[in-house]
C-alpha cells in the first residue's frame, strides 16, 4: 500500500468550525480547570470578524522541495539533512502551513513525515 491510499485528506477548517469545539466546551469534566463561558465569549468575539474565506480540500501537490517556494536556507538544511523528496504528505501539507491557513488538519500511518511537516 502507498502512502496515496493511506492518507485521510487533509482538511482546512473555518473559524465557524469552533462552533462544534464551544458545544464541546459543555463537556468538560468535574473539577477541570476549563472555563467554558470563557471559551464561548472568546468563540463568539472571532466568529463576529470577518472570516470567510476557507477550504474543505486543498488540490495542489508540489513534488519536490524546489517547488514550494521555500526560503533558500530552509531548501539548503532540507537538502543537507539528506532529503531528496517530500513524501506524498509533505507534498501536500507544507505549502498550506507556509500561506498561514488557519487550521491545517493531515492524518497519514506512522512514518510518513508529518512531524517533519509540521517541523518545515
Ligand atoms: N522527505 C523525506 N525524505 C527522507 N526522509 C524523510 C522525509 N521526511 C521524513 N523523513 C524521515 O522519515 C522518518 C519519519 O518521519 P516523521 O517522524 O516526520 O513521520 P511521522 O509521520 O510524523 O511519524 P509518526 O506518526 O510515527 O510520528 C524520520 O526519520 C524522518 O527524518
Amino acid at each position: 500500500m502507498d502512502n496515496l491510499s493511506i492518507m485521510n485528506f487533509q482538511v482546512y477548517l473555518p473559524l465557524t468550525s469552533f462552533k462544534s469545539l464551544s458545544v464541546m466546551a459543555g463537556l468538560a469534566p468535574e473539577g477541570s480547570q476549563f472555563d467554558a463561558r470563557q471559551f464561548d465569549a472568546k468563540m463568539t468575539e472571532l466568529l463576529g470578524t470577518e472570516q470567510q474565506e476557507f477550504f474543505t480540500s486543498y488540490d495542489e501537490v508540489h513534488e519536490s522541495f524546489d517547488a514550494m517556494g521555500l526560503q533558500e536556507n530552509l531548501l539548503r538544511g532540507i537538502y543537507a539533512y539528506g532529503f531528496e523528496k517530500p513524501s506524498a504528505i509533505q507534498q501536500r501539507g507544507i505549502v498550506p502551513f507556509c500561506k498561514g491557513l488557519d487550521s491545517v488538519i493531515q492524518q497519514a500511518q506512522s512514518g510518513t513525515g508529518k512531524a517533519t511537516a509540521f517541523l518545515l
